[in-house]
């Protein structure tokens, strides 16, 4: 048997919006099979790539490589928590909002080739109710749009604006309570992002001073907002301004609780995971191996 560090795939066959290129053919072209072995398998159903990454991990695979979008890096990633196999990326999502976080190309031959030469680095993870998050966590208005864009058939950045713009207009505010940095808040709440790495995806910086190593998080407030507001807030997110516009409040901490009386939705890297009306937000300070371009 060889010794050579092994690589497992794990395709979700039905994420992205780009046409299908033969993901496996582009592996065994251009992964250098002097270096690992690999193989590959295919999600049957959703939660199915979080079963698939922990096999790989209890059996020591060196990499488990998520091909798919940031809800297939989701899955993948929970299951390599405190492992010592590193996550993989080969961006195929609408969003990519871990991988170009941590500078991964988007191109898929050269997302393979990275896996070549790459080095491996230590990365936190954040929870929101015991739910793992990668890049950003949310309750609000981002949390309502995942719910909408979930049963959405048509995917992609311009049916996501579409949706926001649209929904902007009658999403209304709710009273919350906040416990964050020994202050406790009593506020209106829009939208609050509780962010890991920078974006939510696109380059939408939510949270333009996140570091992923640094053990905190980066939490973005928005107590209110209006059509004209919204427009600046996006343009401020895409020119990475969001951490000193008036519309927004900012901190950096480890953990924040909030409470509401109405239920509210919430979500974790993108994917909606219900309403309730408590909230816990933790960081898992280097809870994950990833490998990213040397
Ligand atoms: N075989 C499968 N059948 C149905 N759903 C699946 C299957 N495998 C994975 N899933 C689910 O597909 C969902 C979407 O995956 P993912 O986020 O990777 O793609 P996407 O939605 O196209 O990308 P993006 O979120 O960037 O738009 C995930 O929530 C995952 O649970």
């Amino acid at each position: 048997m060889s010794s050579l560090p092994r690589i497992r795939f794990i395709i979700n066959p039905v994420s992205g919006t780009r046409s299908k290129v033969d993901v496996a053919a582009r592996i065994k072209l251009y992964l250098d099979s002097q270096k690992h072995e690999h193989d590959i398998v295919y999600t049957d159903y959703a939660g199915h790539a979080t079963e698939l990454a922990q096999a790989a991990a209890a059996e020591n695979y060196k990499i488990v490589v998520a091909v798919g979008g940031d809800g297939t890096v989701n899955e993948v990633a929970r299951g390599l928590l405190y492992t010592n196999t590193a996550l993989g990326v080969l961006p195929k999502g609408s969003g990519n909002g871990l991988a170009r976080h941590l500078q991964l190309p988007l191109n898929l031959d050269r997302a393979i080739k990275t896996l070549n030469t790459g080095q491996i680095s230590q990365i936190d993870s954040g929870t929101i109710n015991d739910f793992p998050f990668f890049t950003t966590a949310g309750i609000g208005f981002d949390a309502y749009i995942s719910s909408v864009f979930a049963g959405n058939k048509r995917r992609g950045l311009k049916t996501y604006v579409e949706l926001v713009l649209k929904e902007v207009r009658t999403y209304k505010h709710l009273p919350v309570k906040v416990w964050i940095n020994e202050q406790e808040l009593d506020t209106d709440c829009f939208v609050m992002a509780f962010a890991n790495a920078a974006q939510y995806g696109n380059n939408a910086y939510i949270a333009p001073l996140a570091d992923i190593r640094d053990g905190l998080l980066d939490v973005c407030l928005v107590r209110q907002l209006d059509f004209v507001k919204a427009i600046n807030l996006s343009y401020c997110m895409l020119t990475r301004q969001l951490a000193n516009v008036q519309s927004a409040e900012y901190f950096k901490t480890t953990n924040v609780k909030v409470e509401t009386e109405e239920l509210m939705m919430f979500h974790a890297d993108g994917e909606y995971k219900g309403k309730t009306n408590s909230f816990e937000v933790k960081m898992n300070p280097q809870s994950l191996k990833v490998i990213i371009p040397s």
